[in-house]
């Protein structure tokens, strides 16, 4: 199993996901992504999911109409993980796109 994040590492490593805020209460990272509309929205959300899938590792999400707010921990660790940085790296990539 994956261990949670020690506080030193995850400060270091949330350095390099600007885009992304911690959540202390969840131990979880929470970024808000905004589109032209709901099409693009949920075909981002689309794209995520195959990550997700294909890595075994699934957001928390919401989406409403343009917007889709994500939630990355990881639950079998009661917390932050390697697991939640390798995904929001890759969610990133997909928009840097
Ligand atoms: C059995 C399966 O591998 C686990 O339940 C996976 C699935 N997706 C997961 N996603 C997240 N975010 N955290 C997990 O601990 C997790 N565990």
């Amino acid at each position: 199993m994956v261990a949670r994040l020690t506080d030193g590492l995850r400060e270091e490593s949330l350095a390099a996901l600007p885009a992304w805020s911690y959540e202390p209460g969840r131990d979880a990272i929470t970024r808000r992504f905004l589109f032209t509309d709901f099409t693009e929205a949920f075909a981002f959300m689309t794209r995520v999911a195959l990550i997700a899938e294909k890595a075994d590792h699934h957001p928390e999400w919401s989406n409403v109409w343009n917007r889709v707010d994500i939630l990355l921990t990881t639950h079998d660790a009661g917390g932050l993980s390697t697991r939640d940085l390798q995904l929001a790296a890759a969610i990133d990539a997909l928009v840097k796109a």
